[in-house]
């Protein structure tokens, strides 16, 4: 059985700490698009022939192991359904989230007047300090335009939360977006959880346990 990782130095290091992200928003904004272009860069690009719309079905989740710090820190990834028949379930995985990626698509102005509810649904599950960011994906498509960039950054400047404009196709602020997120998530005070997965491998369950 592997024993516990050993750093440079040969000494045991910790288990990496789990956050976990969700990510929320209308049906076909590029939440799955988004996800898999940060957790798996050489896939074939959103938006192209290759990657026709498959519409996420209930709840994925993919793994994205990070350094913050020189800290190790495994994103647990949750990807959410957002048509609206899947929105008890995916909302029912709001809970205990530490972050959350809120994406509309600035070619769909539908997509962007929902944000009001989403935020109203995260606060409500994850509670109001929990960590949220908001994306305008689909930047690329700049002759489809609907929802200004001004308007973007108004609604997320009355919410005090962070934004950027999206491309998945071309990967515009993908992975600037999940690192800001994370180091908020990781500069608060609140509790971050060491991932023990690793470290009880004859265990079935898996267990946490608080970093600070
Ligand atoms: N041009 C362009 N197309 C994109 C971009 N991101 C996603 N798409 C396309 O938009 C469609 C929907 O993308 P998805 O990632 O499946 O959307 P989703 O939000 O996960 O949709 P649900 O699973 O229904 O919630 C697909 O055809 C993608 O290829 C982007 O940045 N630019």
């Amino acid at each position: 059985m592997a024993g516990p990782r050993k750093g440079p130095g040969g000494a045991e290091e910790p288990p990496p700490l789990l956050v976990k992200i969700v990510m929320a928003g209308e049906s076909c904004v590029g939440k799955t698009s988004i996800v898999r272009r940060y957790t798996e860069p050489d896939s074939p690009p959103a938006g192209t022939p290759a990657t026709s719309y498959l519409a996420t079905i209930g709840i994925d989740f993919k793994v994205k192991l990070v350094m913050f710090n020189d800290t190790r820190v495994k994103l647990q990834i949750w990807d959410t359904a957002g048509q609206e028949r899947f929105h008890t379930l995916s909302t029912s995985y709001f809970r205990g989230a530490q972050g959350f990626v809120l994406v509309y698509d600035i070619t769909n102005l539908k997509s962007f007047q929902s944000i009001t509810m989403w935020m109203q649904d995260i606060y409500e599950k994850a509670g109001d300090e929990v960590d949220v960011i908001l994306l305008g994906n689909k930047c690329d498509k700049e002759s489809e335009r609907v929802v200004p960039k001004q308007k973007g950054e108004k609604i997320a400047w009355e919410y005090g939360i962070p934004f950027f404009e999206t491309s998945a196709k071309d990967n515009v602020n993908i992975e600037h977006a999940f690192s800001l997120l994370t180091k908020e998530i990781l500069e608060k005070k609140s509790c971050v959880l060491y991932d023990l997965d690793v470290v009880t491998l004859n265990e079935s369950k898996k267990r946490t346990c608080c970093a600070f």
